[in-house]
């Protein structure tokens, strides 16, 4: 049974950088990784209403918090016997974003934090009622608000992605920041990693903590 290695942060943190990191590091110490990402855009409808609707789409859809995260919650739901099958099969299942992810962010919109009621309810969804795949370690990727922004806004220059409604709000990403940190104290699901994202991240220290 391969484990599940989850990578959580703000927009801009790094994620898909340190899961490619991660992979090629794994990859070259004999180790077979699996890597998603959620949403899984161009993957499940779910998550291609989360888009559209991000982008202004299906009128007031994407004012409602815990419409949006039902959304999120479902694509993950739909991904769940793939992730299965992808443990059953892998070493190590590398997920960019996942639960974690719908509580965060969903609790920062509704200026609430990692012990309230939304938290509460996306555990109740998504972890009790979907039963989805229990994260090993949850890697915390911690940059200060400011530096994931200007990374996602250097992303958006450089690469065609233009960010999302949510993405150019600094004061969520703040909030969202506190959230993520509560999170990681809690140890909320599955133990946490905090890394500091600032700096390029020890890729063969963290492989290696992976792999065990
Ligand atoms: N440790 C780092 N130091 C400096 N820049 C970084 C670092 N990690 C990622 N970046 C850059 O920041 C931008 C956002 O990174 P990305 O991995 O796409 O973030 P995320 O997946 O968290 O949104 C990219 O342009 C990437 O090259
Ligand atoms: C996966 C997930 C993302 N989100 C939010 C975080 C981001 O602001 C937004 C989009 O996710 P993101 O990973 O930023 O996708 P992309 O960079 O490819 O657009 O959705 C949730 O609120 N709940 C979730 O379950």
């Amino acid at each position: 049974m391969g484990r599940l290695i989850v990578i959580e942060g703000l927009d801009g943190a790094g994620k898909r950088t340190l899961a490619a990191g991660l992979t090629e590091r794994i990859r070259q110490g004999g180790g077979t990784v699996a890597h998603a990402a959620f949403p899984r855009y161009s993957a499940d409808v779910h998550a291609e209403l989360v888009a559209e609707a991000l982008h202004g789409g299906h009128g007031d859809l994407g004012e409602s918090v815990h419409g949006m995260a039902v959304l999120y919650a479902l694509d993950r739901r739909d991904a769940a016997e793939a992730l299965r099958a992808d443990l059953a099969a892998h070493d190590v299942v590398l997920l960019d974003r996942y639960v974690a992810s719908n509580a965060a962010y969903g609790a920062a919109r509704l200026h609430q934090g990692a012990d309230g009621e939304f938290v509460r309810w996306v555990r109740e969804l998504e972890i009790e009622r979907f039963a989805v795949p229990r994260p090993d370690l949850q890697l915390l990727l911690r940059v200060p608000a400011d530096v994931a922004a200007s990374r996602a806004e250097h992303r958006e220059r450089t690469e065609t992605r233009r960010r999302d409604n949510f993405e150019s709000d600094s004061s969520l990403q703040q909030r969202c920041g506190a959230v993520y940190e509560g999170l990681a104290e809690i140890g909320w699901w599955s133990p946490w990693r905090v890394i500091d994202g600032a700096e390029r991240p020890d890729y063969a220290e963290l492989a290696a903590e992976i792999t065990g």
